[in-house]
């Protein structure tokens, strides 16, 4: 019998199966690796087919949400399959089910969104047509830009970087993080955070394990990143207020400046006709501050805003 680690893994990480999720697995491993000291065979990742990667044309919204892309590692955890799942935190619901918890958030990549067709939203030729999916890229642009159509875009990064090519529209958008974890860095324009908000928590890789299982807990803490966590945790704690789901179309970015979390965020409606902005200094994991700024934002919602929040989507 063998002991070799490779065959006894210290940790079995599980992960969706698309390139990003296995780049992003790949530097988990790396970190708690480094972390600990340890060679690559202490850690096992295991990959899991989730139901969000089943289903390419119709909107995620549509499908049921971001559960579909944690379902199964969360059943794979349950059952004790795995010890850990690695995920994009984007993609993430902000209430998980008390026997999950969040072990470890690593140091957040870039959160921009980049535009790819386009050297700037100003230059995008009038009528052109954004693929996208995602209800806070296609209400941000017809926000700035109301001349501009929306196509559906749904599929992985590679995929919807090939239907650009292909011609099925002018221009689109993803996040800098994914493309730089796939190597694909250097195409398209980065949009400044000044002009343009990502989603909550883009960026952000979100390490989850069994809430009572103690020692990955303490595994993970090692990699945790806390400056990116008390950000990443702040746009989340004011998701959450917001009440939001696929279909509301909101933008925030958190950022830490010495003790404090400036928070700005921007909801529109479908169509990007109607938008909300409103900004908040906080301390860091001031729940009731951040609720309070959500109650704000939603104070003030146009009918067409309101209606995609407050769980009413
Ligand atoms: N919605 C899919 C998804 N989930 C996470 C990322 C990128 C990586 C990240 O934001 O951490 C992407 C691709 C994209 O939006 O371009």
């Amino acid at each position: 019998m063998t002991t070799s680690l490779q065959n006894n893994p210290l940790i079995r990480l599980g992960t969706r199966r698309s390139p990003l999720a296995m780049a992003q697995a790949h530097e988990a491993r790396a970190r708690l690796c480094s972390a600990h000291g340890w060679d690559e065979g202490a850690v096992e990742l295991v990959p899991v087919v989730a139901g969000g990667d089943k289903v390419q044309d119709r909107p995620l919204a549509d499908l049921g949400g971001k559960a579909l892309w944690t379902r199964e590692l969360d059943a794979w955890l349950a059952e004790g399959r795995i010890d850990a799942a690695v995920h994009s935190l984007k993609d993430v619901e902000t209430i998980r089910p008390p026997e999950i918890a969040l072990g470890a958030i690593l140091q957040r990549a870039d959160r921009r969104d980049v535009l790819l067709g386009a050297s700037s939203v100003a230059a995008i030729p009038q009528g052109a047509r954004l693929g996208t999916s995602a209800p806070r890229r296609a209400a941000q642009m017809q926000n700035l830009r109301p001349d501009i159509e929306v196509v559906l875009f749904r599929g992985n990064v590679a995929t919807r970087m090939a239907k650009l090519q292909a011609g099925e529209a002018d221009v689109t958008l993803l996040a800098a993080a994914g493309l730089e974890r796939l190597g694909e860095d250097g195409v398209g324009t980065p949009l400044d955070l000044e002009d343009w908000l990502p989603a909550p928590s883009q960026g952000a890789i979100g390490i989850e394990c069994r809430s009572g299982d103690a020692q990955t807990r303490e595994m993970l803490a090692a990699i945790d990143h806390a400056p990116s966590a008390a950000e990443v945790m702040a746009e989340r704690m004011l998701l959450e207020a917001l009440d939001g789901t696929c279909h509301s179309p909101v933008g925030m970015l958190a950022q830490l400046d010495g003790g404090r979390i400036n928070l700005k965020a921007a909801l529109f409606s479908a169509d990007g006709g109607e938008r909300v902005d409103g900004s908040v200094a906080v301390a860091p994991g001031d729940a009731q501050a951040i609720r309070a700024f959500g109650a704000d934002l939603l104070g003030r919602a146009t009918p067409g805003i309101a209606a995609l929040f407050s769980g009413k989507a």
